[in-house]
């Protein structure tokens, strides 16, 4: 079997949605299985939502929601017929109740608990795929609908969840049963809790979905159908002359996606080295290119993309009491543990360390008790810049071309040698775009 995973702008229009199924009805006797997102723009939408009914602007949250409601009923009208159409508006019309409900709730409570948001949210990737659903239908195609939250399975850290794999992987088998000349539709980004609430994976999830469903079912391989023809060799909406990359290795993927580059989500690759599942990265509006491979092997070497993580904090712990002492370090990540804040680059020297994180939600409370370690201080708004390749640090004249590039920038920290795959630095948040155009006119 395949999956098949569509992102918001590969669904966003009804002949987008039919351009998707076109691809899928080719490959359909591989026992294809569609992971889609939530039509393009609904997801902000319905954050935007939120964050007028928490103020109790009713006029502008109904007025979104109206265009939420005009575009998939649009949508409907413009490629459903008869019974697909009055079934496919049926569905469509309780969803919307649903969603209605649960706006006029917030405006009245002036809240919005994790919880609830992830139900709300939980709606883009619901209406997406019924449409999907009857327009399969319209066509004559076999076809399935499940609801993933049936067996994709996480915690309860509700926005962000973390997968439950084990259960994932045994329920996956049970729900989805693919099989050639049929499509099974799904929904990505979507999961749920082991007592049944809604959560979500965190934004751009839907990739995630794909691997793990993927995974469990030992697909031949992941198709990832985004805007963009594969990985490129920097963000194409942000860097000119930038080049697709034929072909990855997961790590690098991996390393690309974490530290910035938003076409894949960074948790992706996880389920699909497990199984060495290849993953393809390919573009809805040029389906015949092949995009961007991503597999174990190693083709060559050298560097493959820039990648560029924005709005990093740096924390820096000054402390005599480091000078020759152990367990020092393991007091200090011990703080960062406790407040469950993933620690990204690192740098140290005999009597300083200096990180960064991405997530500031628990920053006061963290510098309060750094504090007792030693003098802290934070410095907001940097980026971390990452080079991804095979074997960089080995290789002299690629270090030094590298930094008489940057010689007028000013750079915070550097990290490079920790992995074959990766250098990485830090500088201020205004100079990435432009720092990332200068090595990629130096190396593209
Ligand atoms: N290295 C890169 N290669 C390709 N696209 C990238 C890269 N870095 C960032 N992007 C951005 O990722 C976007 C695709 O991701 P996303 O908008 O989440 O698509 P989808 O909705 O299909 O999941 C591209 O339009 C591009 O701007
Ligand atoms: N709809 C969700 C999940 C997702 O993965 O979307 P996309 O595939 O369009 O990035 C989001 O916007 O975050």
């Amino acid at each position: 079997m395949i999956v098949l995973k569509f992102g918001g702008t590969s669904v966003g229009s009804a002949p987008m949605i039919d351009n998707a199924i076109d691809i899928t009805v080719d490959q359909i006797n591989k026992s294809p299985v569609i992971v889609s997102s939530a039509m393009s723009k609904v997801t902000n939408w319905i954050l935007e939502m939120i964050d007028y009914a928490k103020v109790s602007d009713t006029s502008r949250c109904f007025e979104i929601f109206n265009t939420l409601k005009k575009k998939h009923l649009d949508t409907c009208n413009s490629f459903l017929t008869k019974d697909n159409l009055n079934n496919a508006v049926d569905k469509l019309d309780f969803l919307f109740d649903e969603i209605d409900s649960l706006l006029n709730s917030l405006i009245m409570l002036k809240e919005c608990s994790p919880r609830t948001k992830d139900t709300l949210l939980s709606f883009g990737e619901r209406l997406s795929t019924t449409i999907i659903y009857y327009r399969c239908l319209e066509r004559g195609i076999n076809t399935e609908l499940l609801d993933s939250r049936d067996f994709i399975k996480t915690d309860n850290n509700f926005n962000s969840a973390q997968i439950i794999l084990e259960e994932c992987n045994a329920l996956i088998p049970k729900y989805i049963l693919p099989e050639p000349n049929k499509i099974v539709i799904s929904q990505g980004f979507i999961s749920s809790t082991l007592d049944g609430a809604t959560s979500t994976l965190g934004r751009g999830g839907s990739d995630y979905t794909s691997t793990i469903i993927g995974s469990a079912l030992n697909a031949t391989e992941v198709q990832i159908w985004t805007d963009v023809t594969g990985i490129k060799t920097s963000d194409p909406r942000i860097i000119s002359g930038t080049k697709t990359i034929e072909h990855l290795t997961y790590t690098e993927a991996a390393e690309l996606a974490y530290f910035g580059a938003k076409v894949v989500h960074p948790a992706t690759i996880q389920p699909a080295v497990k199984k060495s599942i290849p993953v393809w990265v390919r573009n809805t509006n040029d389906r015949h290119s092949s995009g961007t491979k991503i597999t174990e092997s190693v083709f060559e070497t050298g560097l493959k993309a820039i990648s560029g993580k924005k709005e990093v904090t740096v924390v820096n712990i000054t402390s005599s009491k480091m000078l020759n002492a152990y367990g020092f370090l393991r007091r200090l990540f011990s703080v960062f543990e406790k407040y469950q804040t993933p620690v990204d680059l690192i740098s140290t020297s005999e009597v300083s360390v200096t990180i960064t994180i991405e997530d500031k939600k628990n920053l006061d409370s963290i510098v309060d008790e750094l504090c007792q370690l030693g003098k802290v201080k934070v410095e907001e708004d940097k980026s971390i810049i990452c080079l991804v390749g095979q074997e960089l640090w080995k290789d002299s004249l690629f270090i030094s071309r590298v930094f008489s590039v940057l010689k007028d920038t000013p750079i915070r920290m550097i990290s490079l040698g920790s992995s074959d795959t990766n250098l990485s630095f830090v500088v201020p948040g205004k100079a990435t775009d432009s720092t990332i155009q200068l090595l990629h006119n130096e190396f593209f």
